[in-house]
C-alpha cells in the first residue's frame, strides 16, 4: 500500500433511525470523508451529531441507509455479516473506552485470539507476536495476568497490542482515555503518535477530549450528521481556544481586591511592597495580551 493510498471511502453516506414507521433520526446526512494511510484522524463533535454512528459505518458494524462504503479498496456496503467478520478481524483493528478484553484469558492470550482466528498463525507464532506487540506496548511484564489484575491503563495497552495483531489497515479507537486516569491517558497517546510515526499506523479516533484530538493530523468535526466545513473548523478551533472565563472581570475584581487589602495594610501600618509587586504582575500580564 502506498502511504498516500486511501484507507476509508464514504460516498454520500446517510443513516436514518426510524423510531416508528413514520418518525426517524437522520444520525448522518450526505457525508464524503475519505481518510488516507498513514493519518490520524480525530472525530469529534457535540452528543448526538453522529460519531458513535459514523464509526459505527467505518468499523463495518453498521450499514448506511444509502451511500457507499469502500474500506482498502473494496465496497463492503453490501456485504453480508459472514464475509464482513472475516473482513473486520483481518484488516480493521478496534480499541473501545471500555477496553473489552475477555476477562477469562491473560493478556498474552487476549492478544493471540485474534491471530488464532484468523487460521493464518500456528499457536507458537501467534504467541511469540503477541508477546512482541505486549513488549512493544510496554506491558510484556504483564502477560500473564488477567484483565481485572491490571490498571486501566495496562488493559487499554494490551487493547492496543490486540488491535495491532493482524497488521490492521486502521485501528478505530471510540474515547481510547476515557475510562483512565491523566497519567495513563498521556502513555496512550503518545503510544499511538509512536505507532503513527515510527511504524505507519492509520487511526480514528473518535473523542469529546481536546488533549485526544491534539494528537491528529486532521478533525472531523460533526454537527447534525454533516461535517461541518473546513471554514467553519477554524471557528470552531478557535471558539475551543478561547479562554472559559471572562479575562477583564477576573482581573478587574483582583485589582478591588488588591485595593481592599492595601487599606487594611495601611490601617495596621504595615508594609505594602507585596501589594505594589502583585499590581505589578497584573500591569504587566494587561501589557503583554
Ligand atoms: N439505534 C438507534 N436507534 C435510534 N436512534 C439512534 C440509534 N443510534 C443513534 N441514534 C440517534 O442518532 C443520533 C446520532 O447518534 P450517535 O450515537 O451517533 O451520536 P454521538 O455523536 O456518538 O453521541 P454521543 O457523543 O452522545 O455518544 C442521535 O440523535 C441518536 O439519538
Amino acid at each position: 500500500m502506498r502511504s498516500d493510498e486511501e484507507v476509508i471511502r464514504l460516498v454520500n453516506v446517510s443513516k436514518r433511525y426510524y423510531l416508528s414507521s413514520s418518525v426517524y433520526i437522520d444520525a448522518l446526512i450526505n457525508v464524503n470523508l475519505t481518510i488516507r494511510m498513514g493519518e490520524i484522524a480525530i472525530v469529534m463533535g457535540p452528543s448526538g451529531s453522529g460519531k458513535t454512528t459514523l464509526m459505527n459505518i467505518m468499523g463495518t458494524l453498521d450499514k448506511p441507509t444509502s451511500g457507499r462504503v469502500i474500506i482498502d479498496g473494496v465496497d463492503v456496503t453490501d456485504a453480508d455479516e459472514k464475509y464482513l467478520s472475516k473482513f473486520r478481524l483481518e484488516r480493521l483493528g478496534f480499541v473501545f473506552q471500555q477496553y473489552n478484553l475477555i476477562s477469562q484469558l491473560t493478556a498474552l492470550e487476549n492478544v493471540m485470539l485474534p491471530m488464532l482466528l484468523t487460521g493464518k498463525y500456528t499457536k507458537d507464532e501467534a504467541r511469540e507476536k503477541a508477546r512482541l506487540l505486549l513488549d512493544l506496548v510496554g506491558v510484556g511484564e504483564f502477560a500473564n495476568n488477567r484483565p481485572s489484575q491490571l490498571s486501566g491503563g495496562q488493559q487499554q495497552r494490551v487493547a492496543i497490542a490486540r488491535a495491532l495483531a493482524n497488521d490492521p489497515s486502521f485501528i478505530i479507537m471510540d474515547e481510547p482515555t476515557g475510562s483512565i486516569d491523566l497519567a495513563s491517558s498521556y502513555l496512550i497517546l503518545d503510544l499511538v503518535k509512536l505507532l503513527n510515526k515510527a511504524i505507519g499506523v492509520t487511526f480514528v479516533i473518535a473523542t469529546h477530549n481536546m488533549e485526544v484530538a491534539a494528537i491528529g493530523s486532521r478533525i472531523i468535526y460533526l454537527r447534525g450528521g454533516r461535517i461541518v466545513s473546513e471554514s467553519d473548523l477554524a471557528r470552531i478551533k478557535e471558539e475551543f481556544s478561547k479562554l472559559r472565563v471572562d479575562q477583564l472581570t477576573v482581573i478587574k475584581s483582583y485589582l478591588r481586591i488588591l485595593d481592599l487589602e492595601e487599606k487594611r495594610l495601611r490601617r495596621l501600618g504595615q508594609d505594602l511592597g507585596e501589594i505594589e509587586r502583585r499590581r505589578d504582575l497584573v500591569n504587566s500580564f494587561i501589557g503583554s495580551t
